[in-house]
Order: structure tokens, then C-alpha cells, then sequence
């Protein structure tokens, strides 16, 4: 007998349909508000502290064609820099909390954890924000999703605890490569070398060089004119959106790097080359006084840049790709400035990769360079000419030890001292020698964010022979 429902034959028979259909994955949810940011700043800190890159490149890359809005933009970017800027505070406060050594592999569980903790300690974030989005971020993460648990207990204690743990610790010699600080301590002292790593973990402010009416402009943008007669506005806010943005009444420059070209005097209808222009600050600066400058740069790319800051600004310059090296034109000039490739550690308040990136043999290997450089922007001044050597270095090496062997070399040419009050120039940034020697905490102002200038060297010399 045939049992009820049994197959008839195999030719029919077909399998009893499944009780539970596969279904097709739902979409992911809509990231939260605010995550995206966060992802973004965590891509930039891969970037730089993975990879190696620069922080400006990182940027430029992470929001090229980037849906993000310039809001969580600026967003994104404050928490990478700040990361960059205090990333040994925030290892400290995290690894005291860490009952045994993150594995491995760990996908971006170590970047999310700095984001948070620097959010939290730094940057005034709600710590329910904060710890929320980090524990969203690290579920997303292929390789870190496992470490929702530990992310939510480890910044949930940053917040309760972290400001008093930071307060027990070393912030300056945390954040600061020994290196560094051993260095400049040799060079200024003990205490100007704390007072410089401490100025330089403070974001700068915005500062720009103007055409003309500085008054009026600082009026309209809401911020003082310097002595120096730089622009200064509290950073913040989308450059592009600022007034006389688009018809090039300004253009952004420390204003420790505006002062060099003033040492120049009056360079009316004289020829100067400025050996390494872009972006173009000074040859901006030149121009609008109205020199006839040839700008010089390496990289084509960079040139580039600069032609596109000199039509917003309206402004013209001879603009040669060559090495500044070996460029040997046949002629001379009035005046030549040579504003040489350096380390920069003299404006790590606007570039913080520097504290993560340079390394100790940096600033011999620039050296070298530099000291190329200026052999052949010597041969390049006019009998009579200037010769205006300056870094942005901290480095003796980079400043005031490169003019010392280009003197001992050079005996057609002699220190043109830089006399205090030229261009509002205060004493303490001159050395006895009278060679520009800003710090960074220098030009004090009335908060820590409206404070502070470039670390900028610059020395004068005149063709005598
Ligand atoms: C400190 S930046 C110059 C900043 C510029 N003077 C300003 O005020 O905007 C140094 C520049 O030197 C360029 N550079 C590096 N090596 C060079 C070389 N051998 N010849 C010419 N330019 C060089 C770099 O491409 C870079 O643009």
C-alpha cells in the first residue's frame, strides 16, 4: 500500500519546499550623524601614523570629490590634528586603563580609541557622542568589531577619569619626541624649549597678509591687525567663505613668515628671485610691493598652486621649474630670497605630522641641502644685492649655523643686521647678531588661540664684492 503522500515516482517527486527562505540581506543602517567625521578622521590618522604621509597631502586626498559637508570636514580634520598633536597624552591615558597589550590585529581599534580619548579630553565632545560613535565606528571595522565591549568600558572611564589621570602627567614631554625637546633645550635652555613644545600643542590662529588697508580689512574679518601689520583671526571656519577671499584682497601667512620680505625695504620696480616660491606667500608679498620677481620651485605641482594663488591675488611673477640649485641664469639680481626646504619644526602648531614624522637625521640631511641652495643663490645677488636667507626651522643648524659657514666661505658678502623696530619687529625675536629668531610663543595675545607666531630664522647679508 502506497503511503499517503509518498512520492509516486522519482520522476514527480519534487522536495517539500523549505520553511525558512534565505532572505537577501538587509541594507546596512544609515550611519549615524557624526559617524561619518569620525571615520574620516580615523582614515586621515592611518594616513599619517600608518602610512607615513603628510597631514596637508592626507587632507587634500580624504576630501578630494568627498561628499562630506565642510562642517564634519573641519570636524574630522580638528580631531586628526588634535591626535597628532597630543598622541602621547592620549596613548598614556589609554594604555594606564589597559589591562594587557592590544592584539595585533586589531584594524583601526587603536585610531578609534585616540579619536575618542581626544574627543573627550580635548575637544569638549558630550562623552555620549564621543563613546557612542566610537563603539558604532569599531562595529563597523571588519577586523575590530569584536572590541565593541572594550572600546565602550575604556573611553566611558577616559571620560570619568581622564582629565585627572592627564593632570598627573608630563603633557609637554609626552607630546614632544625626546629628540626634539633635547634638541632645542640644547639650543635655548630648559625652560624656552618646554615653552616652545608648549606653544606648539596649541592650533595657531589664522593669521593673513593683505594688498593694502590692513585696518579695514581686520574690520570687515572680525580680527586685529599685528604690529607687523599682519591680519589675525581666531581659526575656524572655511578659508573660501571668508570676504575677499574670492576677489584676492589676502592670502594666509604666519606672521613670523610675512617678515622676512619686509627686511628687504623698498623693492619697487627692483628684480628679485625668490629660489623657493611655492606656494607663494612671499612671492605674493613681492609682487603686491612691486618687485619683479622670478619665483623658483622644484615641483611642478607646487608651481602650479602657486600660479593659481597669483591670479586669485591678481598678481604677476616669472614662474621657473628648475632646481634652485643649479639654476644659472645669465644675469643677476637685486635681491635674492632664498626661504629654504627645512624640517619646519617651527610650525608644528600648523603642521602637528611633524611631531609624528620627522626624524633626527632630518635636519642634517636639509641641512646639506640648504647649504647648496645658498651657494647658488649667492652667485645670483647683484654687486650691492641682498642676500635674505630664512627657515622655519627651530635648528640652529637650518638658521643661524648655516649663515655662520656661508660667511667663513664667503667673503663677498657681510651681515646686513636686522635693527629691532623695522616692520614692528620686537627685540626678543632678534639674536644679539641681529638675525630674525621667532618662537612660537612668542606675540603673546589675549588667549593661548589668538597667540603665538611661527619659529621663523632669517639673516640679511649684502654683496660687498
Ligand atoms: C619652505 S617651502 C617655501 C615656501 C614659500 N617660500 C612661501 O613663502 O610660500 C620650500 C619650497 O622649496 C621647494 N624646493 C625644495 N627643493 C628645491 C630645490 N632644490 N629647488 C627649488 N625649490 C625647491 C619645495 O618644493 C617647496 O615648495
Amino acid at each position: 500500500m502506497r503511503k499517503p503522500n509518498a512520492p509516486t515516482s522519482n520522476k514527480h517527486w519534487r522536495p517539500p519546499p523549505r520553511q525558512h527562505k534565505p532572505q537577501p540581506k538587509p541594507p546596512p543602517p544609515p550611519a549615524p550623524a557624526g559617524l561619518p567625521a569620525r571615520e574620516a578622521a580615523v582614515r586621515l590618522l592611518t594616513n599619517v601614523l600608518g602610512d607615513g604621509h603628510a597631514f596637508d597631502g592626507a587632507v587634500a586626498k580624504e576630501f578630494q570629490g568627498s561628499a562630506l559637508e565642510p562642517r564634519d570636514r573641519a570636524l574630522a580634520r580638528l580631531i586628526a590634528a588634535t591626535v597628532l598633536r597630543r598622541l602621547g597624552e592620549l596613548e598614556a591615558v589609554l594604555n594606564s586603563y589597559l589591562e594587557k597589550p592590544l592584539p595585533k590585529q586589531k584594524g583601526a581599534l587603536w585610531p578609534i580609541l585616540l579619536s575618542g580619548a581626544a574627543q573627550l579630553l580635548f575637544l569638549e565632545t558630550p562623552p555620549h557622542a564621543a563613546v557612542g560613535l566610537a563603539v558604532d565606528q569599531v562595529r563597523r571595522d571588519r577586523h575590530a568589531g569584536r572590541y565593541d565591549k572594550l572600546v565602550n568600558a575604556l573611553l566611558r572611564r577616559v571620560a570619568r577619569e581622564g582629565a585627572a589621570t592627564l593632570q598627573a602627567k608630563d603633557g609637554v614631554a609626552l607630546n614632544t619626541p625626546a629628540w626634539m625637546l633635547q634638541r632645542w633645550t640644547k639650543a635655548y635652555g630648559t625652560e624656552t624649549a618646554r615653552r616652545i613644545a608648549d606653544a606648539s600643542l596649541t592650533e595657531a590662529p589664522l593669521d593673513l597678509s593683505v594688498k593694502d588697508a590692513p585696518e579695514t580689512w581686520a574690520e570687515r574679518l572680525g580680527g586685529r591687525v599685528l604690529p607687523t601689520g599682519t591680519v589675525r583671526l581666531a581659526a575656524g571656519g572655511r578659508i573660501e567663505d571668508l570676504p575677499g577671499y574670492a576677489d584676492g584682497g589676502w592670502w594666509v601667512q604666519d606672521a613670523a613668515a610675512a617678515l622676512p620680505v619686509h627686511f628687504l625695504g623698498s623693492v619697487v620696480g627692483k628684480s628679485v628671485v625668490d629660489m623657493c616660491a611655492a606656494p607663494g606667500g612671499k612671492t605674493a608679498q613681492l609682487a603686491a610691493a612691486g618687485a619683479n620677481v622670478t619665483a623658483i620651485d622644484l615641483s611642478g605641482a607646487r608651481l602650479q598652486r602657486l600660479a593659481a594663488n597669483l591670479e586669485r591675488l591678481q598678481l604677476k611673477a616669472e614662474l621657473v621649474e628648475a632646481d634652485a640649485g643649479a639654476w644659472a641664469p645669465a644675469r643677476t639680481f637685486d635681491a635674492v630670497l632664498l626661504d629654504a626646504p627645512c624640517t619646519a619644526t617651527g610650525t608644528i602648531r600648523r603642521h602637528p605630522d611633524i611631531l609624528r614624522l620627522k626624524r633626527p637625521d632630518d635636519v642634517a640631511a636639509l641641512a646639506a641641502i640648504q647649504t647648496r641652495l645658498l651657494d647658488n643663490a649667492a652667485k645670483l645677488v647683484a654687486p650691492g644685492g641682498t642676500l635674505l636667507y630664512c627657515s622655519c626651522s627651530l635648528e640652529p643648524e637650518e638658521g643661524s649655523q648655516q649663515i655662520e659657514r656661508f660667511l667663513a666661505r664667503n667673503n663677498g658678502f657681510s651681515p646686513a643686521p636686522i635693527a629691532p623696530g623695522e616692520v614692528g619687529i620686537a627685540a626678543e625675536w632678534l639674536t644679539p647678531a641681529g638675525e630674525l629668531r621667532t618662537l612660537p610663543f612668542h606675540l603673546a595675545g589675549d588667549t593661548p588661540q589668538l597667540s603665538g607666531m611661527d619659529g621663523f630664522y632669517a639673516a640679511r647679508l649684502v654683496r660687498t664684492a
